[in-house]
């Protein structure tokens, strides 16, 4: 038996554990939070926890789409440039006029969009097709019964569902929230997470590097990717490798924390904190078939904090966070759609892959053309490549070669 990194072995070595079954077991980490009130200009990106009726229709009356003349249709029957009706203006209704008297036949009143119609009339006539006339007005075409006028309930009736529990709230969800009079909504609270990075190379961007040292770089990331995901993000760097040192470090933060997110330190080398400190504790290491990403690990920490070791070559860290924990940690947070839009798209140069691991390329789509083009080698550590990439091109286990031309499963990352 030969396994994936070509050495030969008994028939004791362990088999990979299917990419689905780790994301199985990281979705049933996460409980869904918890549900309060939020005032609509703290809800952007939240999820909404229950089902929107509408309070009130809109438009809440009938109003005038146009700045013209409210009239009656009949009256301007036959109206041409030539031939122009003159009707006798009796009123003057700004939108907010609620006490405008009804309208006289043969008589118009100049109404302003959004105003509310007067009773008895039937349509607008817009201000370019008359004279703009104060005292009188002298109207150049007619117009059919209902033209310019928005109907109360056109748009949304009084009890009617506008917006369903899951809905992420983008602007335009916020914008029919307070249309309805809405001032805040039910929503569930962001999966607060701890980002926590180990390795005595790592230092801080904006200090001089020294020989052997690399800067910091997956702590941020992975924060950012959390916060775009739509949770909180607290980051603690440069967590020394010593395993009473991590202990202590989570110490003050457990209380806070949903799930705990760390970022190397988990392979098979001799100083691998992450691992040391966690084995025992309700974390269990894996290697997942996939490329990059196979060192992995999730669990409990101590029966409480839900934990998931990332591995820490960058671009492992940041597909293995995009295939396991972004849609869990989307779903927790009420959101119905947990997943990233996916394409199938033509791919424009040929590939390999290895045998029994899903691999994630990075590659850019052109959604002209529905090609897409690699961005750099597969190497886990090529972190450019994945900064020029849109999306990440999925390459199922059995597959080793695609021809150029080929079709390819694409999930797009922005
Ligand atoms: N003998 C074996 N060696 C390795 C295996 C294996 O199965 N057997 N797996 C390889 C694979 S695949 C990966 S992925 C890595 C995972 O290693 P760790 O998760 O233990 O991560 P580290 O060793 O701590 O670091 C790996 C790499 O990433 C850099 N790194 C780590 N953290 C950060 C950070 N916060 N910011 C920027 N860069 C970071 C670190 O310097 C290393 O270069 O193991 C392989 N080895
Ligand atoms: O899984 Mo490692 O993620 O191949 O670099």
């Amino acid at each position: 038996m030969t396994d994936d990194l070509g050495v030969s072995h008994g028939t004791g070595t362990p088999a990979l554990t299917a990419v689905a079954d780790h994301q199985s077991k990281i979705a049933a980490l996460l409980a869904p939070t918890p549900v309060a009130a939020k005032p609509l200009a703290d809800c952007l990106g939240l999820a909404l926890a229950a089902d929107l009726a509408a309070p009130i229709s809109l438009p809440p009356f009938d109003n005038s789409a146009m700045d013209g003349y409210a009239i009656r249709s009949v009256d301007l029957a036959g109206a041409t440039p030539e031939q122009p009706v003159r009707l006798p203006v009796h009123e003057d209704i700004p939108a907010g006029r609620v006490d405008a008297p009804p309208l006289q036949p043969g008589t118009a009143h100049r109404i302003m969009t959004g105003a509310q119609m007067p009773p008895g009339a039937d349509a607008v006539i817009p201000v370019e097709r008359t004279d703009g006339g104060i005292e009188q007005v002298r109207a150049f075409a007619s117009v059919q019964p209902g033209a310019h006028v928005r109907r109360a309930g056109e748009d949304v009736s009084v009890g009617a569902t506008v917006l369903t529990a899951g809905t992420t709230l983008a602007p335009a969800q916020l914008g029919v929230a307070a249309a309805l009079g809405v001032s805040e909504l039910p929503v569930h609270r962001p999966v607060r997470v701890l980002l926590l990075s180990t390795g005595s190379e790592l230092v801080a961007p904006g200090t001089e590097l020294q020989p052997g040292q690399i800067y910091e770089s997956n702590g941020l990331m992975l924060a950012a990717a959390v916060r775009e995901a739509g949770g909180e993000a607290t980051l603690l760097r440069f967590v020394p490798d010593d395993v009473d040192a991590f202990h202590a470090a989570l110490a003050p933060h457990l209380a806070t924390t949903d799930l705990l997110i760390t970022s190397g330190g988990v392979s098979a080398g001799a100083y691998e904190v992450v691992k040391d400190a966690l084995t025992g504790t309700g974390v269990e290491f894996t290697k997942v078939a996939m490329q990059p990403g196979m060192p992995q690990g999730c669990g409990r920490y101590r029966g409480g904090v839900a934990v998931v070791t990332l591995p820490g070559n960058p671009v492992s860290a940041m597909v293995s966070f995009e295939v396991f924990v972004r849609p869990a940690l989307r779903a927790a947070a009420g959101h119905h759609v947990t997943r990233r839009p996916a394409r199938q798209a033509t791919l424009v140069e040929p590939l390999s892959a290895p045998a029994g691991k899903r691999q994630y390329r990075r590659g850019r789509f052109d959604p002209a053309t529905g090609t897409v083009t690699l961005q750099g080698a597969p190497g886990s550590h090529l972190l450019a490549g994945l900064a020029k990439a849109n999306c990440l091109l999925e390459v199922p286990e059995d597959v080793t070669e695609l021809a150029a031309e080929s079709t390819v499963d694409v999930t797009l990352l922005d």
